[in-house]
């Protein structure tokens, strides 16, 4: 079916796949399955993503002289691959130029040698983006010539500036193709639309994304691949999660390149995608880090109610093991709801007091804290205790401890240092506790596309209406030290994603300007906190880390 490409069609595959950073012969692998599937469905050309032979982002591996060799030997194989006369290939890979320059490169392979490169122009160098720091920016592309094709290569950031497009289109390009390492957040999916319709527009060429598809530490990308025609209308989507070979048909009349479209389909909810985030990030963390399974506490509350279920729906269940470790002050419905989520769930769940611990360390402490009343030491000692234990139990069967702190408990210090905010990952560290509702009710009414986990409900209604509570003490509830969660999360939003003041916060929200001031105060304290917390997915466009990187030590009053 393959071969070379008739000069008015062109059949190009849009490679939408899982790369590994740093496993360059697995990636090989994975780009070679795509070929072949591509040349089993006709295409002449394979659109892979950004960087897709050494993964994204690579970050400071790039520096190694010995990774950019061995990227360098990876692509000479894969060259080589093409002189069988199936489908060429559009690769990413970081090269070295002539002149010496380190290079975010796409190569064109075709008939067993390169036969085109292009390289990045701009280098993003924002939020979680560093590539300044490892790569040099390359001078304007110019068309690639693929079998009497002008093929105009920009690479994910050169799509969101109009230079690039610009001088493509000066140079005779005929289509727009974009490889992409474009993590996802809530408001990425428009934002992308609107650059390749600006592109479009500009241009009047039809243009193809392709987005790679992976968990990567703190970032997710949730492919999303698609493809616009000249008129800015879209012609194809590829459906996000999962990976992909999608072909689509180019055929040049009268000067004019178009494709035909095909349904598409609309866009998920918001829920689905914060949950498919979350999904994807756990599996690819715990897989890609080697982990047997995770572990984590099971309160009979929400936040571990709605991890242990991303974990069952990324892992399965026989790979996800719940502890419920109750206090004296746990209550009889906690404990319930924590076995009716475990049984909903299919997972082990043991069960592992800690009263004896919260004993031994009052008695130890005893003759120490003489004449102190009891207070928040003794509630962060259940915590560390629980923590522990976890941690014991991973470090005895090998299973990564899943923390479970949710983004408005991160912001304000709600958790306790080397107590719950023990952990490896973390799927709720940018999901705020509103959210975590939403995103529960939406679980337990849809079984989300790829789940390993049941076709039902995961948790049960209870966990979701009762009032959250940490039971430290009798009758705790989280509302006693916290303003309500509607409240705090409106705060919050405005704080942090969109950088309010606490003027124009409290304006906004229309919240008291104490309530405001409170939350900015417990906000900036917590920043110790977050340092020392898990990594965990990205959902946000303004997720703690390496998106809000604020000191610790500052005295700037909001
Ligand atoms: N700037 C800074 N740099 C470095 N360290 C700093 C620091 N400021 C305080 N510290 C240190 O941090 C420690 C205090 O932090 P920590 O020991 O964690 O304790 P702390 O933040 O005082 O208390 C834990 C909080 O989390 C809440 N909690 C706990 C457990 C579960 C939940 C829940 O529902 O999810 C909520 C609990 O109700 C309480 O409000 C002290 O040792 C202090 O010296
Ligand atoms: N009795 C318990 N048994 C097991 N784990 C617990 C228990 N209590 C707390 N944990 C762990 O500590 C985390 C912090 O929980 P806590 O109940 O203090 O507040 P939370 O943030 O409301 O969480 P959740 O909604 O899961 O209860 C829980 O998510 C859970 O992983
Ligand atoms: N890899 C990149 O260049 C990513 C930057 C781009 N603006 C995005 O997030 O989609």
């Amino acid at each position: 079916m393959t071969g070379p490409a008739s000069s008015e069609r062109l059949t190009l595959a849009l490679c939408q796949i899982n790369p590994w950073v740093g496993d360059l012969s697995g990636n090989l692998e994975r780009l070679r399955a795509a070929r072949a599937e591509a040349a089993r469905l006709g295409a002449e050309l394979v659109l892979a993503t950004e960087l897709a032979l050494t993964g994204y982002p690579p970050e400071d591996l790039v520096l190694r002289d010995s990774f950019m060799a061995q990227a360098r030997e990876v692509v000479a194989t894969l060259a080589a691959d093409t002189a069988d006369g199936g489908p060429g290939v559009i690769v990413g890979v970081p090269w070295r130029s002539e002149a010496g320059g380190r290079h975010n490169a796409a190569l064109l392979l075709d008939n067993g040698a390169i036969a085109g490169m292009v390289f990045k122009h701009h280098l993003p160098n924002y939020g979680v983006f560093d590539e300044k720091r490892v790569f040099d920016p390359g001078p304007k592309p110019a068309p690639l010539i693929f079998r009497g094709w002008r093929l105009g290569v920009m690479i994910c950031e050169d799509m969101w500036f109009p230079d690039v497009a610009a001088a493509l289109v000066a140079g005779g390009a005929e289509i727009l193709l974009v490889p992409n390492g474009s993590p996802f957040d809530l408001e990425k999916t428009e934002a992308r639309l609107d650059h390749a319709r600006a592109r479009v527009t500009e241009s009047g060429l039809p243009l193809v994304y392709v987005n790679q598809v992976c968990g990567q530490d703190e970032l997710v990308f949730d492919g999303a691949s698609f493809v616009m025609g000249g008129d800015g209308a879209l012609r194809m989507t590829v459906a996000p999660w999962r990976e992909a070979v999608s072909p689509v048909v180019f055929t040049r009349k009268d000067g004019r390149v178009d494709t035909p479209a095909q349904p598409i389909p609309p866009p998920p909810p918001v829920a689905a995608d914060i949950y498919q985030a979350m999904v994807l990030g756990l599996r690819d963390y715990v897989t890609k880090n080697g982990f047997p399974g995770v572990i984590l506490g099971l309160s009979g509350g929400i936040d571990s109610a709605l991890s242990a279920a991303v974990a069952v729906d990324a892992l399965g269940a026989e790979r996800v093991w719940c502890v419920m470790m109750p206090s004296p002050y746990t209550s009889a419905e906690s404990l319930e709801d924590a076995a009716a989520c475990a049984r909903l769930l299919g997972t082990r769940l043991d069960t592992i007091d800690i009263g004896p611990a919260m004993a031994a360390f009052g008695a130890m402490l005893e003759p120490h804290f003489a004449g102190r009343a009891a207070d928040i030491t003794e509630e962060n000692l259940q915590s560390r205790a629980r923590g522990l234990t976890l941690m014991a139990l991973s470090n005895k069967f090998g299973p990564m401890v899943l923390s479970t702190g949710n983004k408005s408990e991160m912001s304000v210090g709600y958790a306790t240092l080397y107590g719950d905010m023990c952990g490896g990952y973390s799927v709720l560290k940018d999901v705020y506790k509103t959210a975590v509702f939403a995103v529960s009710r939406w679980r337990n009414a849809n079984h989300p596309e790829g789940a390993l986990g049941p076709e039902g409900p995961v948790m049960p209604e209870r966990v979701i209406t009762k009032a959250p509570s940490a039971e430290l003490r009798p009758d705790q509830k989280d509302e006693d030290s916290l303003p309500p969660y509607v409240d705090l999360d409106r705060v919050l939003h405005l704080l942090i994603e969109e950088q309010r003041g606490i003027a124009a916060a409290t304006a906004e929200s229309g919240l008291p300007r104490p309530l405001v001031e409170r939350v900015w105060t417990l906000l900036q304290r917590a920043e110790y906190k977050r340092r020392q917390a898990p990594p965990g997915v990205k959902i946000s466009a303004l997720a703690f880390g390496r998106d809000r990187r604020y000191p610790i030590t500052h005295a700037y009053g909001g």
